[in-house]
């Protein structure tokens, strides 16, 4: 993993408040944006009110609950960064109806996997940068036991952490799923697996924490190959119980003694973080070891508290208030965990997502000596806007450009009766056609055929010759011909070798009738018969040309040799719209 940039980021709370479920049962509560207040019905004096990022009152849907709370956190997720979600609140108040609601009002955690997929679908439409892996696991923790819901074990599974500071399960079961109907159909089995009872408050009240870990894992799809290591905890906390109400006996009481044991250690965890102390009981239950990296570690978190309003509730809602007015304090250090994929995954496109055995050590992954093809180093095809955006513009530019040489030419031919020679406008109508091809040819990203192009005059008209290959003292005097009569110029973007920059600060091209006096002034510029014959210099030369195209602005630009005003700015456009030339043969393409 690559060194932290941390962001600080509070545990988000926001309080939601379920309706009564009996017509005659009466509120104690009464919730407004920000504030919900609570009155009790024994010691009408007493009421209390207590401020949150938000509230959501009776009336709240799961649509609302899910666009303000969570959706703005998937794009945290699928660019690398670790996002909590989790109900709190007692028993019957609502949490598995605000995580997963039910088939016809479905609640955050099919809402976030629709979502994550939306998004990921959205994203690969308008850029190929990035290639995709989501994987989840589903796992209980009941009586303090650590149990896979996905692919259920004998023994319950330890937690560890790692080097840096990751919770993980060695053992526990991840699917990869590509789609939503991938995630229901392994899904709805788990959540059979899931341990739920009636109580005398809840008729389906969960017995256990449960906990959905989906990792969303994106690779770069060209070099330097990022690898981004999302995650998103989707947490359904069991409700603290009051067992002189829930009349839980025999298993139901121990289970409740587990769940309220956990759930006072979680207090004391915040309490420690709240009071700077040195030490955090993390490791005194398994769901604080497990919400380790929601509270006071490197998630943005987002705490959702569930209250009933019924007056009987009047305690349960007291105290879980209390516990979400503390929570609120806690300041999470989030980052970005971002790696490279090695050669073995560039090679065989597999995306390295680490998976929960405590990751791979680098060490332990066989080595591989071949090369990454180049053409894998290439940025991808653009995206289809990109390159309808770029066409436009080129477009608009060559109409001005025609407009101008039509204007220019009109000036200098000379009249045939009257009129412009047709011959004349035939020739020019042809070159600006060579022109235009050429430019749409770079707005799509397809370098053209074999013939090389060559610069017919000084308005950058292009065509396409077949240039033979001509011995080096025949190029020497073609060179001096064309510089003495201004008529060929091979321009630095399509010869053979690059040329490098007049301007002081630069080198001196290697144009062959300013050679002896360039050699003069700056003996380090290399005779061009040298160059030609040395492929170490050239491939030099190439790399301080390159640094030069993909840094220089369109002014230094124009001070190449042959680069007008216009191809800078095409030059420097392309860059913007593609990212930087990764070698010296994209320069010639364009
Ligand atoms: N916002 C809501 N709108 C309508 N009904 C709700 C809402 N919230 C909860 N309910 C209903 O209240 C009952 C209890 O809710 P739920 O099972 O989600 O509680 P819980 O907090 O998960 O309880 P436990 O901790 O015992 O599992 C369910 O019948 C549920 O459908």
């Amino acid at each position: 993993m690559e060194k932290k940039q941390l962001t600080r980021a509070k545990v988000n709370v926001v309080v939601r408040v379920r309706p009564t479920l009996k017509q005659d049962d009466k509120s104690c509560v009464a919730a407004e944006k920000t504030s919900v207040e609570i009155f009790n019905h024994r010691n009408i004096k007493e009421n209390i009110k207590y401020e949150f990022g938000a509230v959501y009152d009776k009336s709240s849907t799961q649509q609302q609950v899910y666009t303000d709370c969570v959706r703005p956190k998937l794009l945290k997720t699928l660019n690398g960064q670790n996002v909590s979600i989790f109900a709190y609140g007692p028993t019957g108040a609502g949490k598995t109806h605000t995580m997963l609601g039910s088939a016809t009002d479905p609640g955050i955690i099919p809402r976030v996997i629709n979502g994550i997929f939306q998004q990921i679908s959205e994203e690969s439409k308008t850029s190929k940068e990035w290639r995709h892996k989501v994987v989840f696991s589903f796992l209980e923790i009941y009586n303090e036991k650590v149990i896979d819901l996905l692919e259920p074990k004998e023994n319950d599974l330890p937690i560890r952490e790692d080097g840096e500071k990751n919770i993980f399960i060695p053992g526990l079961a991840e699917k990869e799923i590509h789609s939503f109907d991938d995630f229901k159909a392994l899904f709805g089995p788990a959540s059979n697996n899931r341990t739920v009872a009636a109580t005398k408050l809840n008729d389906r009240s969960s017995r256990s924490h449960s906990i959905l870990m989906l990792k969303v894992t994106k690779m770069q799809q060209f070099s330097p190959f990022r690898v981004l290591h999302g995650k998103m905890y989707l947490i359904d906390l069991a409700g603290s119980e009051d067992n002189r109400r829930t009349g839980n006996k025999g298993i139901r009481l121990k289970e409740s003694g587990a769940i309220n044991k956990s759930l006072f250690t979680l207090g004391e965890v915040v309490d420690a973080i709240n009071a700077g102390l040195p030490r955090i009981p993390y490791r005194n239950s398994k769901l604080t070891r497990l919400l380790q990296d929601s509270i006071g570690g490197s998630c943005h978190s987002v705490m959702i508290t569930n209250i009933a309003p019924e007056e009987r509730y009047y305690y349960d809602t007291y105290c879980t208030l209390n516990f979400a007015s503390k929570s609120k304090k806690i300041v999470n250090n989030t980052h970005v965990r971002e790696s490279t994929a090695n050669k073995i995954d560039v090679l065989t496109r597999k995306i390295p997502y680490i998976p929960e055995e405590g990751g791979v050590s680098k060490a332990k992954r066989p080595k591989l000596d071949a090369k990454i093809p180049e053409e894998i180093n290439k940025p991808p095809d653009p995206a289809p806007f990109l390159r309808t955006d770029l066409r436009r513009q080129v477009n608009k530019r060559l109409e001005k450009l025609e407009q101008n040489l039509l204007n220019q030419m009109s000036q200098m031919v000379p009249l045939k009766q009257g009129k412009l020679d047709p011959d004349v406008v035939m020739e020019i109508q042809r070159q600006i056609d060579v022109n235009k091809k050429q430019l749409v040819e770079l707005a799509s990203h397809t370098p053209p055929a074999t013939p090389k192009k060559v610069l017919t005059d000084k308005t950058n008209v292009v065509e396409n010759v077949t240039v033979p290959e001509t011995p080096i003292h025949e190029k020497k005097k073609a060179l001096k011909r064309s510089r003495s009569s201004s008529e060929v110029t091979c321009s630095p973007l399509f010869a053979k070798q690059p040329r490098l920059f007049r301007k002081k600060g630069f080198r001196s091209t290697a144009s062959a009738s300013s050679l002896s006096k360039v050699k003069q002034e700056d003996d380090r510029v290399p005779h061009p018969e040298k160059l030609f014959n040395n492929p170490e210099l050239q491939e030099k030369m190439n790399t301080e040309f390159l640094e030069k195209l993909n840094t220089c602005s369109v002014k230094e630009l124009q001070s190449l040799h042959t680069v007008g005003a216009k191809r800078a700015k095409l030059i420097h456009d392309w860059r913007e719209n593609y990212g930087v030339f990764s070698n010296v043969r994209n320069i010639k393409s364009c």
